[in-house]
């Protein structure tokens, strides 16, 4: 997300500038909010400040001074955030151009352009080695020094640290900076959760065993003479981490490797898919605050003194329209401007130094979530959420001028994915959630098809959540999906129905194989995992302790002793449950693909599934079987075509018979007709179906 303002397109630059300054809120080390203008005005005013402070730090006992401003209690109970000197509710006054000490060109109403504010106009600045070591050694001077001397504080780590050879950490980096463009474009990954109390007490059985990078689903099914079997489901994926699997390590598998490319012009987007109650948010909620960690380590330490600074938004899409997580849920609209660029009109984004008030914001925002209640999870979250850490800079590294976005990283926690499926409920609210939730799943499947592609055309108007982050499917772009599935026989329809999408989103990765093919998949994974930054970077600070370490994990771990008992093993690996029948999901496949040979158009009975759950699965079976039945019929076209000229040919010749032409060229048009009203037939179709469950692709917003 990016912070400059950008009220009509072809505005100057300076314009913008000056909005710039005043989009974002600096969120200062003792989570107080201070507007960029003013604080600008009030470091001017005062010599206390280092020039060290240069690239945002604003904490300390000069940094409260000069926040002022009513506490205000979030519903954390704590009253750490502080009014921003000129809240966000004065900014009508401001727009009024009343005089109140700054010039009415540093105040805008708060446009935001997702675009980065086009990355590519900013110069290419020398990033000077991935690690200079003079830096380094300025930071045992100034306050710098004590700010970044907590990395080095006496925690257990430290004396490892100090025997870290600065060569070794260069080289380290430079490695790092080699293996970047080995991330993945996409990379897919599974986690599967442990069984929670509700499960076990329905006797409900762990049907996932994972193995390396794949998995197998347990099906119990019933023959026709009421005998149970097992249908076996095998998928490959570039990562399946199972329920023994921590949070530290699912974001060392996951995020991790993507943090040092942020600061190389990457846009990332990492999200997590699945079932109401599978585990995404769970999974998601701690990748943030860690990503933003190494982010500053980074910045305090690699990237020292380079102006790099760290921003950060929430928002939700919930029924279609945006809200502020970080605004009071302050309702946002969304507009596209003459360049086709998408901004948010009035998104707040803050500017932080510190992991703590990074923490502060992603709780409010979490707080401020709206959630709804379904039978599956009380907390069921129906809104799609995202954080966005973005990396700015400004052109000579300076504070004196706007900074740019450099690299972003994403986060989206998606709604439940059988949401989708809440098209057929009586209640319109509902109705219009899962249609939007469907419509968001079948863009981003497309928006990521095409990004692998490098496809020029990519279909954000597809959906408000690809159209929010169109600037992340442009340019150098990576994408990280985490299916998160329940282990549970109960939920083994909705787990078959996330690993299929996931399967399909990896096969439209061009390093994506989803056979059964463990050698290829071993060596997607292994170029997509660069250098641990925990291997290169400065242990965690007993600071950091304080607040990233022990939020996440703790919190989790309580919830999950309360939710979790210890598991039995599950009966297939205790007793190996007879197994009739096994297919692979490289077999489902090539079953579609023949039943799209024999397509014939269902019966409306046969189009409404039985079980509403599958629909968004079906939606995007039938798509794609549209997709390839349209190739197909372009391949014939031509062999007709072909066969035409040929004909031709034949008819020029001296001699022709003129029935033999006539009955040939019907055949062909025949023919041709045939493949077009097929083709037609599958289209209005499929259009239909769009339509039953309200997901207007084209139509957009
Ligand atoms: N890997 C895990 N280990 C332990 N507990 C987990 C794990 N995954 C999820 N849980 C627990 O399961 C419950 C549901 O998880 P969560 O809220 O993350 O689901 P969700 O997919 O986000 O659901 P919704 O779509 O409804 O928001 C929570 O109590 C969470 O703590």
């Amino acid at each position: 997300m990016n912070a400059v303002g950008r009220q009509r397109s072809g505005a100057p630059a300076a314009h913008h500038q000056r909005q710039y300054s005043d989009n974002y809120l600096e969120a200062s080390s003792n989570g107080r909010w201070l507007q960029s203008a003013g604080l600008q005005h009030l470091q001017s005013n005062s010599n206390s400040l280092p020039p060290s402070q240069d690239f945002g730090y604003y904490g300390g006992a000069q940094g409260s001074r000069m926040y002022r401003g009513a506490q205000r209690t979030f519903s954390g109970g704590s009253d750490i955030f502080a009014e921003p000197l000129t809240p966000p509710a004065a900014n009508s006054r401001r727009r009024n151009g009343e005089d109140d000490g700054v010039s009415p060109n540093e105040y805008s109403p708060g446009l935001l352009d997702l675009h980065s504010f086009d990355t590519e106009l900013l110069t290419e600045l020398p990033v000077p080695g991935f690690y200079d070591p003079s830096a380094m050694h300025n930071l045992t001077r100034g306050r710098s020094f004590d700010d970044s001397e907590a990395y080095f504080g006496n925690n257990k780590q430290s004396s490892k640290s100090r025997n870290l050879p600065e060569e070794n950490v260069m080289k380290s980096f430079s490695v790092d900076k080699e293996k970047a463009s080995n991330v993945a474009k996409i990379k897919v990954v599974v986690r599967k959760r442990p069984l929670n109390k509700k499960e076990l007490a329905k006797n409900e059985e762990d049907i996932i065993e994972t193995e390396s990078n794949s998995l197998v689903v347990h099906e119990t099914k019933l023959k026709v003479d009421l005998t149970e079997y097992v249908e076996k489901h095998e998928f490959v994926f570039d990562a399946v981490l199972d329920e023994e699997v921590s949070n530290d390590e699912v974001y060392r598998e996951t995020v991790e490797p993507i943090v040092p490319i942020i600061f190389q012009r990457t846009k990332a987007t990492c999200f997590a898919y699945g079932q109401t109650g599978s585990g995404k948010t769970y999974t998601m909620k701690p990748l943030p605050l860690r990503a933003s960690r190494d982010i500053l380590r980074l910045m305090h330490h690699t990237y020292r003194n380079q102006g790099f600074q760290l921003h950060v938004s929430f928002f939700e899409i919930y029924g279609g329209k945006l809200f502020d997580l970080l605004n009071d849920r302050k309702k946002l609209c969304m507009r596209e401007d003459g360049k086709q660029q998408v901004c948010i009109v009035g998104l707040q984004e803050y500017r932080v130094a510190e992991v703590e008030t990074i923490k502060e914001l992603i709780e409010k925002g979490n707080a401020t979530r709206s959630t709804g209640t379904t039978g599956a999870n009380e907390e069921s979250s129906r809104s799609h959420a995202i954080l966005q850490l973005a990396i700015k800079r400004s052109a000579d590294g300076s504070d004196s001028k706007p900074a740019r976005v450099i690299g972003k990283l994403s986060f989206i926690d998606l709604a439940g994915s059988e949401r989708g499926a809440d098209t057929t409920d009586n209640d319109k609210q509902t109705r219009m959630e899962g249609a939007e939730i469907n419509k968001s799943l079948l863009a981003l499947k497309e928006c990521i098809r095409a990004l692998d592609n490098d496809q020029t055309h990519i279909p954000f108007r597809g959906s408000k959540l690809t159209e929010v982050l169109r600037d992340s499917f442009v340019g150098n772009s990576r994408t990280v999906m985490i299916s998160c599935i329940s282990p549970s026989s109960g939920s083994c329809e909705h787990t078959l129905n996330t690993l299929r999408y996931a399967d399909r989103v990896k096969s439209l990765s061009k390093s994506g194989s989803s056979k059964k093919d463990v050698a290829s998949s071993t060596l997607n994974l292994k170029e997509s995992t660069t250098v641990a930054l925990s291997s290169v970077l400065p242990p965690t600070s007993p600071y950091e302790d304080d607040t990233g370490d022990s939020w996440p994990e703790q919190t989790d771990k309580d919830e999950y002793e309360e939710d979790f008992y210890e598991q039995e093993k599950p009966s297939w690996r205790k007793n190996g449950k007879v197994e009739v029948s096994s297919f692979s999901n490289t077999e489902d496949k090539s079953r579609r693909v023949k039943d799209q040979m024999k397509w014939k158009e269902p019966s409306r009975s046969e189009s409404r599934y039985s079980n509403p759950d599958d629909d968004l699965n079906a939606l995007l079976k039938e798509e794609e079987d549209l997709v390839s039945a349209h190739r197909k019929q372009v391949e014939e076209t031509m062999d007709i075509v072909r066969e035409e000229m040929n004909l031709l040919v034949e008819a020029d010749q001296p001699g022709n018979q003129l029935d033999n032409y006539i009955s040939k060229l019907n055949a062909i048009l025949s023919q041709k007709a045939a493949g077009i009203l097929q083709l037609q037939n599958r289209l209005a179709h499929f259009q239909r179906r769009l339509k039953e469950h309200n997901v207007l692709v084209s139509a957009g917003h």
